[in-house]
């Protein structure tokens, strides 16, 4: 048997995006002084009481940071085509920097129609085809939030990751692969997992780093972690515990602090970081969009 030796760090996102919110409050007071303030249009469609969450969040953060907000409520039943004319106005609007619809749309809305119909120079979830072309080749592209916050988080415990082996569990469009992007950038060694994956626990024991982006409430045992790794939980899953609202993440966190260097914590890891992210790709875009030099350093 292996000895105990220490808990795992926890990594505070919630934090490390309180730090990031100080920075970019300050960061949009200098841009107001030159005469911009950028602004963030939210759209959400229907009435999903998890989005509805998510998106009050959004804009509270923004406005806590000075940017303008826009914010669209439609209702489930709008069309693709009236989504399409609102995306439209609001690629034409001089002070929209930044535009996000919120996600998953209805299922008579394509969404990968709506994702391309945004002016990539204000998709701030980097979702449209032309940013991910860029991450992929490497450019300079507005990069979708989840991933970034995963990067900034797992930079903070260790800022030289060439050689590493990452395994990200889940290859989503909007976590897993994008992540796979970054995390080549820096030189790790990258395997993305997913549900047809053989014999899944023995890759993830090959990780020094661990992303767990599945949806899946603790799949990820401490048993299938090796000692030291950096373990971070995208997981979001919700679950009732003694008749009251739980978040539970993808890893068992009780299991995988007893072996893991470092580890996110669900609520409170990834989330938070989420949205710091996205203030920071529209302040990033509103400086690129103007011509304006950025007040926020690169990370
Ligand atoms: N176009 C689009 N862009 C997105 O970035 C996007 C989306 N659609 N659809 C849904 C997912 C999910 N997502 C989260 C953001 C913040 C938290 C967050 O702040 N979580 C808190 C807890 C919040 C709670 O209590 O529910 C935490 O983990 O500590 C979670 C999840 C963004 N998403």
């Amino acid at each position: 048997m292996g000895t105990h030796t220490s808990e795992a760090t926890l990594i505070d996102g919630a934090a490390v995006a309180a730090g990031l919110h100080s920075e970019l409050r300050s960061a949009v007071e200098n841009l107001v002084e030159r005469g911009l303030t950028p602004g963030l249009a939210v759209v959400l469609v229907g009435n999903d009481p998890a989005s509805s969450v998510y998106v009050r969040n959004k804009i509270r953060r923004s406005v806590e940071a000075g940017l303008r907000s826009f914010h669209h409520e439609l209702p489930s039943t709008t069309s693709e085509t009236d989504l399409l004319s609102l995306i439209d106005r609001l690629n034409s609007a001089h002070d929209v920097d930044g535009i996000l619809v919120q996600l998953p749309l209805p299922s008579h809305i394509d969404a990968q129609k709506v994702t391309a119909a945004i002016d990539p120079a204000k998709d701030v979830d980097g979702f449209h085809p032309m940013n991910v072309g860029k991450l992929s080749l490497g450019g300079g592209a507005l990069v979708p939030c989840t991933p970034l916050g995963c990067m900034l988080l797992i930079k903070g415990v260790r800022s030289q990751l060439a050689g590493l082996n990452a395994v990200i569990v889940g290859r989503s469009n909007i976590v897993g692969k994008p992540l796979a992007q970054l995390l080549l950038r820096e030189n790790c060694t990258v395997t993305v997992a997913h549900s047809r994956t053989e014999d899944l626990p023995s890759l993830c024991r090959r990780a020094d780093i661990l992303v767990a982006a599945v949806g899946q409430p603790e799949l990820i045992r401490g048993d299938w972690i090796k000692p030291g790794a950096i373990v971070i939980d995208v997981g979001i899953n919700r679950a009732e515990h003694e008749g009251r609202q739980k978040l539970i993440g993808d890893v068992d966190f009780a299991g995988a602090r007893a072996v893991a260097g470092a580890l996110t914590p669900v609520p409170g890891g990834v989330g938070p970081m989420t949205i710091a992210c996205l203030l920071r790709n529209t302040i990033d875009a509103a400086c690129r969009r103007h011509g304006v030099s950025s007040p926020i350093g690169n990370s």
